[in-house]
């Protein structure tokens, strides 16, 4: 079967951007939409997010071959159990959560028959809402399919294939694995931004203002991540609680092997760890991957 028709449940920066970016790169696939919020589905109405903004979910998902969930990962399952009864026989529900395991879970409670495909574009920013958008987010950003073991091969393909049409490209593994690949990538650089703005914000009182007016580089690049969207993160880490406690485990260790080298004036441990880590940077400009911003980091810009 070929994509057709697409719902999109959830229409701020993800789902946005999914109208936005198959309206300009896939102009034969009809799309419509509904929010949970009436103000978010007046604005995409006015931005035109997707072709159709519903008044009901049931409406706009009831011819759709493909229906994609991107809502809040902790309310994945109460919007599927809100489209069950509007689904069209064989039906592909997606989502585009940024944990995959519980979510896995929370839709095949909700859905037990219907053909799930999870999905996760690791592609966003810190921006939230229906004015946030745009249709080159996905555009050579990997996007993370994972399908059960019974998911058809060809409802993969499907899926795969609407992605690439977005401008993504596709990577399947395993829910387990992803989670603790996004762990490391994702989830814990959002939790240290979290605490080192949240610390400086403690220190305030004794610095009298001198954290935000000499916030140069570093601290400024933080404040960006620690400004992402609060509802969204708190779910990521209350779902992927193994593979984020396990990281951040580890992550403790480094930590204070650090502070061990910084209270022995121990440079060469110091000096290494930052020689590497700048590979790393290096490597990650040289693919591509360094900004999910427009007009950042792109081999084509
Ligand atoms: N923000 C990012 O950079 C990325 C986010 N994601 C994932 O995408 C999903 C959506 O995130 P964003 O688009 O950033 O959030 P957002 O806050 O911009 O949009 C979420 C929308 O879902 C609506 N909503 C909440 N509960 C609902 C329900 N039960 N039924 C219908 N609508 C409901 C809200 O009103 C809101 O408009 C999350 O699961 C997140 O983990 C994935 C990749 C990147
Ligand atoms: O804005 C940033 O730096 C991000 O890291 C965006 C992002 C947030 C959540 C995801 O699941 C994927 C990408």
């Amino acid at each position: 079967m070929t994509i057709e028709r697409v719902a999109i449940i959830g229409l701020g920066l993800i789902g946005g951007s999914i109208g936005l970016a198959t309206g300009e790169m896939l102009g034969e696939v009809e799309t419509t939409g509904w929010d949970a919020d009436s103000e978010v589905r007046r604005r995409a109405g006015e931005r035109g997010l997707v072709g159709k903004v519903c008044d009901t979910a049931g409406e706009a998902v009831i011819d759709a071959d493909l229906v994609i969930l991107c809502v809040p990962v902790g309310a994945m399952e109460e919007a599927a159990s809100g489209i069950a009864a509007s689904l069209k026989p064989g039906v592909i529900v997606s989502d585009v959560g940024s944990s995959k395991g519980s979510v896995a879970k929370a839709l095949a409670r909700a859905l037990p028959d219907a053909t799930i495909i999870p999905a996760h574009p690791v592609a966003g920013t810190e921006r939230s809402g229906p004015d946030a958008g745009f249709a080159e987010l996905f555009r050579h950003r990997w996007c993370i399919l994972t399908p059960g073991a019974d998911a058809p091969e060809a409802a993969v393909a499907d899926l795969s294939a609407f992605w690439e049409g977005l401008g993504a490209k596709v990577e399947i593994m395993d829910a387990e694995h992803h989670d603790l690949v996004l762990a490391v990538t994702s989830h814990i650089p959002h939790l240290i931004a979290y605490t080192i703005v949240g610390t400086a914000s403690d220190l305030e009182d004794v610095t009298r203002g001198e954290v935000i007016k000499y916030s140069a580089g570093g601290f400024r690049d933080f404040t960006r991540i620690a400004a992402s969207n609060p509802v969204m993160w708190r779910d990521v880490f209350l779902t992927n609680r193994d593979a984020v406690l396990e990281v951040l485990g580890r992550f403790n260790e480094d930590l204070t092997a650090l502070q061990r080298a910084i209270r022995n004036g121990d440079g060469d441990t110091l000096h290494d760890l930052f020689e590497r880590t700048r590979t790393i940077r290096r490597s990650i400009i040289e693919e591509g991957q360094d900004d999910a911003r427009p007009d950042f980091g792109r081999k084509d810009h």
